[in-house]
């Protein structure tokens, strides 16, 4: 069985030279570029890669992807940055290339696609909900993208069950104590040295709070998505916002 030939954008990065690795090392794939700043994408149409791994900046993406989908290439995005209009730029670049698969996932690890879930489970069932998002001092946004999908999440699961806006009594403040609104959920960004990825989604009801945890300890706890992926990208044409689209669960 021939290999899917794999290229990396961002490929000395901190996710990146990971992804390198990891596509390395799998028996199925064979790693055919790996692309830092200043590389030429034509590189990545001469390298025959069939699939991109898209991780460099949200200043960066949006024109590796448009060149990638233009050239029928498959894409797995794990960058951040995405509001509607980018979104729908890129579905329009989609619509001119039928059978080429983007998938974005705001975060590839098992743990946090499960946080996503169960917090969407849980929203409709307490009064109050804020998210709270710790990581490393290098990260080039915030709030995060996992921090905000799970917030539109909430918010979506809220609305569906017609469950009023959440009471918040404040009427002074600083600029920022209450976070960032998005949509109607505070989200609240921490950066600290000595963490990676971490996430709190806080629930209260009364005389109750639920806490969902999850915690990205090594950059590895993104690789089985990122292949995950990988290999259902090519099968899966059009674009696929979410990992939890290529996982059963259940
Ligand atoms: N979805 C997920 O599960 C995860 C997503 N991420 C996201 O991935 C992105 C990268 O994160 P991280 O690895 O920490 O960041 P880094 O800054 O460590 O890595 C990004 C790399 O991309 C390079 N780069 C930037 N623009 C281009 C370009 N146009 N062409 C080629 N290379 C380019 C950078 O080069 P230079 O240093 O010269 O700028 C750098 O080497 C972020 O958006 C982050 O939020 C991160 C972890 C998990
Ligand atoms: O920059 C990071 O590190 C991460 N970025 C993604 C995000 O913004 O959600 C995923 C994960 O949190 C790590």
């Amino acid at each position: 069985m021939s290999k899917l030939r794999v290229a990396v954008i961002g490929a000395k990065g901190r996710i990146g030279s990971e992804a390198v690795r990891a596509v390395s090392a799998a028996d199925d794939l064979e790693l055919v570029a790996a692309l830092g700043r200043g590389d030429r994408l034509e590189t990545l149409a001469e390298s025959g890669a069939q699939v991109v791994v898209e991780l460099t900046h949200p200043d960066s993406v949006m024109a590796n992807l448009e060149y990638c989908v233009g050239q029928g290439i498959h894409a797995v995005v794990g960058t951040t940055g995405w509001t509607d209009d980018r979104l729908a730029r890129l579905g329009t670049a989609l619509d001119a290339a039928p059978g080429t698969g983007v998938l974005i996932a705001p975060n590839f690890s098992i743990g946090a696609v499960l946080t996503m879930a169960f917090a969407q489970q849980a929203a409709r069932w307490f009064e109050s909900v804020e998210v709270v998002e710790l990581h490393h001092p290098n990260k080039a946004d915030a709030p995060s993208g996992t921090a905000t999908r799970t917030a539109q999440l909430i918010a979506a699961a809220r609305a569906a069950a017609g469950s009023p806006p959440q009471p918040d009594a404040t009427v002074t403040a600083l600029d920022g104590a209450r976070g960032a609104d998005v949509d109607g959920v505070p989200v609240h960004s921490v950066r600290l040295r000595g963490l990676l990825a971490h996430q709190e989604v806080l629930l209260g009801g009364e005389g109750e709070t639920l806490t969902i945890r999850h915690d990205s300890l090594h950059h590895s706890s993104f690789m089985p998505g990122v292949l995950l992926g990988v290999r259902r990208v090519v099968h899966t044409p059009g674009l696929t916002f979410g990992l939890e689209h290529f996982l059963d669960l259940g």
